[in-house]
């Protein structure tokens, strides 16, 4: 089997960056969202863009951002890839893909079976991102914690590559893996010890128990 992909999201500081890399992350996730509590700056993303280089890649995280922001950040900071996070239509992720010409991975929220055929309306971009969907009204639309009902996605196939993500931490990723079949996964609050400080112990141990199952 391949090695699993492992995002590690909301990186904010080169200590927690190292942390995941040296943990076997292969994508960091950098959020450019005022509202959240792992937001960063554009020099501060920047620098950490810089010293991922050649080791992961970035992907800059956005929530229904317009072309001035995204040019913006394009400009001063290095992304591999940029996860659309927020309500874009496809109409939106396809403009989004031919203006800026990098991999586009949107996240779809989920809470019912009938939430996954959404991946159906976004042909075309790298890949699709399957998050608990937040209760109306939600401060954010993710990094909440909440969790997907595995059993939703149990062999779950799709022509585009999909992530799991919602929820997951050190203790349940193994079990996540095994119930959906996932090969790539995304984490955020699970590897924190308060919203937005990332734990260099919880990284290590997400990452060996994903290798782990994977
Ligand atoms: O992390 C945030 O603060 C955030 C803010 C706005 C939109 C998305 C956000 N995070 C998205 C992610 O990629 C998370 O890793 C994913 O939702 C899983 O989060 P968690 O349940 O905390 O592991």
């Amino acid at each position: 089997m391949a090695r699993i992909g492992i995002k590690i999201c909301g990186i904010s500081d080169r200590a927690s960056l190292d942390a995941a890399i040296g943990a076997g992350a292969d994508h960091i996730g950098l959020v450019f969202f005022a509202k959240s509590p792992r937001n960063v700056g554009i020099e501060q993303a920047a620098a950490l863009a810089h010293h991922a280089a050649g080791r992961a890649k970035i992907v800059g995280l956005f929530v229904d951002p317009d072309g001035d922001f995204l040019g913006q950040i394009r400009q001063s900071v290095h992304l591999d890839v940029i996860q659309l996070h927020g309500k874009e239509s496809p109409a939106r992720v396809a403009q989004v893909m031919a203006a800026q010409g990098l991999p586009v991975w949107k996240a779809i929220g989920v809470r019912k079976s009938a939430d996954l055929d959404a991946a159906r309306d976004y042909q075309g971009v790298a890949r699709i991102l399957f998050d608990a969907k937040p209760p109306e009204g939600a401060d954010l639309p993710g990094g909440t914690g909440l969790r997907i009902d595995w059993s939703l996605m149990a062999g779950y196939r799709h022509s585009i590559p999909w992530i799991l993500a919602g929820g997951l931490d050190p203790r349940n990723v193994g079990e996540a893996i095994q119930a959906t079949g996932a090969d790539f996964v995304d984490v955020s609050s699970g590897v924190e010890s308060a919203p937005g400080v990332k734990d260099a112990a919880r990284i290590a141990a997400f990452c060996e128990a994903a290798r782990a199952a994977g």
